[in-house]
């Protein structure tokens, strides 16, 4: 056993039930044997195409969703049956980062109360402690104490992201599972939470399971990276073997809906990055088309690399 925390041989079947007697007539095997080990201070990414199975593997890993079968090993001990324990260690050490801060946070709680939550529930700081320890929290990600005493819609989507991410981190877990933490975001806001997000773990040497449509986002973000294709891995690998030089056909095929921009042609890349903003500005809408193709702006992103995902195909094959 090498990793921190080991996944080994995972599955995630959910039953779908019909008929009068509402049998259980077949299932939807969403994660089907997936083995995965997370070393500290590291990220891993976790790409495929919508219902792959990836939100569902990073909620059975938090405990939000019960597993078939499949072992998780944190500090030697197969933990798969306390994974669901509300207060166990395990818990405590894994956290979730979701897509829309503003639901996953209770609207009528005040951010003192969001920030409290984990400390309350895992550690015996005294009023004093959970006090400092909420401002170190805001500071980290870039807001001041006063910031407690408000509601999460008094603040921007990035702001309440970054509330997100301080509220995961909180109480030092090992491994935070982010699942489209910034896809929700307008372009020129989520650099600024990826960045928070490193920062974060330069501090707090905490992993990360980065999950994501976005290939320009991954790459940015990961040191390891899992495609995924309808339940199980398709190809493992370091970023740098998976970018240049993937294997399997279907990682190819992802890789290049993505036309990548020669990231040391800084003008170029600038000049694009505007243009990429402007449009999505000037939309507000997910798709936008030019010369005969249709491109989906959300898949735009990253500070290094811009890049247009051209879905036409996608949408042709659709309507
Ligand atoms: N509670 C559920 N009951 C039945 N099927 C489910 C349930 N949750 C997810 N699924 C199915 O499991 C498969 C995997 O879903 P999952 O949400 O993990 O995919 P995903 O790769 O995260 O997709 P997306 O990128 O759209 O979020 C899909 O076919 C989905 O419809």
């Amino acid at each position: 056993m090498s990793g921190l925390i080991e996944i080994k041989d995972l599955k995630v079947h959910y039953p779908i039930r019909s008929g009068f007697l509402n049998r259980v007539t077949d299932y939807v095997y969403a994660v089907d044997g997936v083995d995965l080990s997370f070393e500290e201070g590291k990220t891993y990414g976790l790409v495929g195409e919508s219902g792959s199975g990836k939100s569902t593997i990073g909620k059975a890993i938090v405990g939000l969703e019960k597993i078939t079968s499949g072992e998780i090993y944190y500090n030697g001990k197969d933990v798969s049956k306390e994974a669901r324990k509300r207060r166990s260690d395990y818990r405590q050490n894994v956290q979730m980062i979701f897509q829309d801060a503003m639901s996953s946070f209770n609207p009528k709680k005040r951010i003192v109360d969001v920030l409290a939550e984990p400390i309350r529930n895992f550690t015996n700081m005294t009023p004093d402690e959970e006090r400092r320890r909420m401002i170190e929290l805001l500071d980290i990600v870039g807001l001041t104490e006063d910031a407690l005493t408000k509601y999460p819609h008094q603040f921007s989507g990035g702001q309440r992201q970054r509330i997100g991410v301080a509220r995961a981190v909180a109480i030092n877990p090992k491994l935070i599972i982010a699942d489209e933490p910034v896809s929700a975001l307008d372009l020129s806001v989520q650099a600024q939470v990826l960045n928070f997000m490193k920062r974060i773990q330069e501090e707090y040497n905490v992993s990360y399971l980065f999950i994501s449509h976005d290939l320009g986002v991954v790459k940015h973000m990961c040191d390891e990276i899992a495609i995924m294709y309808r339940g199980r891995f398709t190809e493992y690998g370091n970023k740098e073997d998976i970018y240049e030089d993937p294997q399997h056909i279907y990682t190819r095929r992802l890789l290049s809906a993505i036309p990548q921009i020669d990231p040391n042609n800084r003008d170029e890349h600038k000049k694009n990055r505007l243009r990429v903003e402007k449009i999505y500005q000037e939309n507000q809408s997910k798709y936008f088309s030019e010369n005969g193709r249709v491109y989906d702006l959300k898949a735009v992103s990253d500070t290094h690399s811009v890049a247009l995902k051209d879905v036409s195909s996608t949408l042709e094959g659709g309507a």
